[in-house]
């Protein structure tokens, strides 16, 4: 096994962590913050983290300092798991626009993929108005096409969630990962 590989795997063991990625409201802080519930198990929500450090909502973030600097602080977030043990991670949905936050998120743990159609994610966000990134119908088909294959060359499980509930995706995902022994 080359070197790489063997840190790889030794940070895996220690950090044992579960990310959520997946578009735009496809339901990855519910599902977090369900299993963290059902499986007594703590979770985090790295837009949440990165509202914390720069002390202003993602919107806010997007506005007076740009993406660019959400995704510098993005990137920090994730790093900072790396202290922490056994967590539920919900990621933002563009989490997977930087190589290094999949390697990250690779390095730490497991991750899951919420997959959904576009449509799915549009009729599930209440407050579109607080997704600065999301634009006008076109840009955010764009969005989403680019970043499908993206996701999936991220993860290492997906879980459809078109025609379910909140409550059904959360027990799909503890399945899942209850007989990976990841729960
Ligand atoms: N049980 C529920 N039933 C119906 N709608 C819900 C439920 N739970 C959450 N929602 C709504 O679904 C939307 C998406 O959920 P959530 O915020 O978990 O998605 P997300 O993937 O974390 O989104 P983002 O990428 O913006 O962080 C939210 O706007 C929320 O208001
Ligand atoms: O899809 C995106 O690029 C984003 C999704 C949100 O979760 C936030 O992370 C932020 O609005 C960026
Ligand atoms: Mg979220």
């Amino acid at each position: 096994m080359d070197e790489a590989r063997r840190d790889r795997n030794r940070a895996h063991h220690g950090c044992d962590h579960v990310f959520f990625i997946g578009f735009l409201g496809a339901g990855k802080t519910t599902v977090a913050r369900n299993l963290g519930n059902m499986f007594h198990r703590s979770f985090v929500d790295v837009d949440h983290m990165v509202e914390r450090d720069l002390h202003a909502s993602v919107a806010r973030i997007f506005e007076t300092r740009g993406e660019q600097a959400f995704r510098v602080a993005e990137t920090r977030s994730l790093e900072s798991l790396r202290r922490r043990r056994s967590l539920l991670v919900s990621c933002g949905g563009g989490i997977i626009e930087s190589e290094r936050n999949a390697v990250l998120m690779h390095e730490m743990g497991s991750v899951v993929f919420l997959d959904g159609t576009l449509e799915d994610s549009l009729r599930q966000i209440r407050r579109p108005e607080k997704r600065p990134d999301l634009g006008d119908l076109a840009h955010a088909r764009e969005l989403y096409a680019h970043r499908r294959p993206l996701y999936e060359a991220a993860c290492d499980y997906r879980v459809i969630i078109s025609g379910k509930t909140f409550e059904q995706v959360a027990y799909d995902v503890g399945e899942l990962l209850w007989e990976r022994g990841l729960l």
